[in-house]
């Protein structure tokens, strides 16, 4: 992976993401269905650009990975990516698992090469629009996006904090399939007018049981640690967003049985995923 300069950031962005989602659209098909109107947005000759914001936890890689199967369009975690760089044994990878495992965000430089090098593989495959998950966290990175592309939608998922402490501590992934699965069963009760919240766990198949571990970086110290920088480094992305009109607030109300309809009913998109499961 190269390692890019402050300086070589935005022209390498540029040239990746102008070349990799000019093409064919899917947005035309979707424009009716979507809920806001594409921002400010004027070649509408290009596929879906959305983004996902929201704490760690809160379930970004789950809904994003659904609505990439349904949108067709790629769905890229830089979470996943920095995962799939401290799974080789190189000097760097050390370098950075210090970093993550002690919930601190990696710089800027790091994760916008990483995810430079992704878009270039996607584009050699062909690949058109995006979900992102996990970037842009800094402001920074939310500048640096806005310079080099438009993006149509956020989607800002939220969630009580304990419900994510405990979400965080459940969370277990197939060492063999690299399926994400939670164990954690919620089942709290409302009081005082505050809605209670129920969420049953996402067992694995049996195929995988034997085979499931925890991310480092799920410990309850790290967790809290991770929701206390996003608090400060990430929220205010939240507000360069709302600010420009295209953040959609969504109040997760339960487990993915309940919030998956949700959402696509908040997309305008139920339409579509009855068109989609009539046609499979
Ligand atoms: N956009 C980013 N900027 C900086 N660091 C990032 C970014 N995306 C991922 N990381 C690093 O990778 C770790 C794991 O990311 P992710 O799987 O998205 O975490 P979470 O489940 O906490 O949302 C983060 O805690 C952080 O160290």
């Amino acid at each position: 992976m190269a390692i890019l300069t402050p300086r070589l950031l935005r022209p390498k962005l540029i040239l990746l993401i102008s070349r990799a989602f000019s093409s064919p659209t899917i947005v035309d098909s979707l424009k009716p269905s979507l809920p806001l109107q594409l921002h400010g947005h004027t070649n509408t000759k290009r596929s879906i650009q959305w983004v996902f914001l929201g704490c760690p936890g809160v379930g970004k890689g789950t809904y994003a990975s659904r609505l990439s199967s349904l949108l067709g369009v790629p769905h890229i975690a830089t979470g996943d990516l920095v995962r799939e760089q401290l799974s080789t044994s190189t000097p760097l990878s050390k370098q950075l698992s210090e970093i993550v495992n002690q919930g601190k965000l990696l710089s800027d430089e790091i994760i916008i090469g990483l995810l430079s090098t992704r878009l270039e593989a996607g584009e050699a495959k062909g690949e058109s629009g995006f979900i992102l998950d996990g970037f842009p966290r800094t402001i920074k990175q939310a500048e640096i996006l806005e310079d080099v592309t438009e993006i149509d939608l956020v989607i800002n998922l939220k969630l009580r904090e304990d419900v994510i402490v405990e979400k965080c501590l459940g969370r277990r992934i197939c060492s063999q399939c690299g399926g994400n699965f939670n164990v954690a069963s919620i089942d709290i009760k409302g009081e005082n007018g505050t809605p209670g919240i129920c969420m049953a766990p996402l067992l694995p198949p049996s195929d995988c049981e034997s085979k499931l571990i925890t991310r480092a970086d799920d410990t309850e110290e790290v967790i809290k640690e991770r929701i206390r920088i996003y608090n400060i480094k990430s929220l205010p992305v939240e507000e360069f967003y709302r600010s420009r009109g295209n953040l959609l607030e969504f109040n997760l109300p339960g487990g993915i049985p309940e919030s998956w309809p949700k959402l696509l009913q908040a997309l305008n998109l139920d339409d579509h995923d009855e068109k989609q499961t009539a046609a499979a």
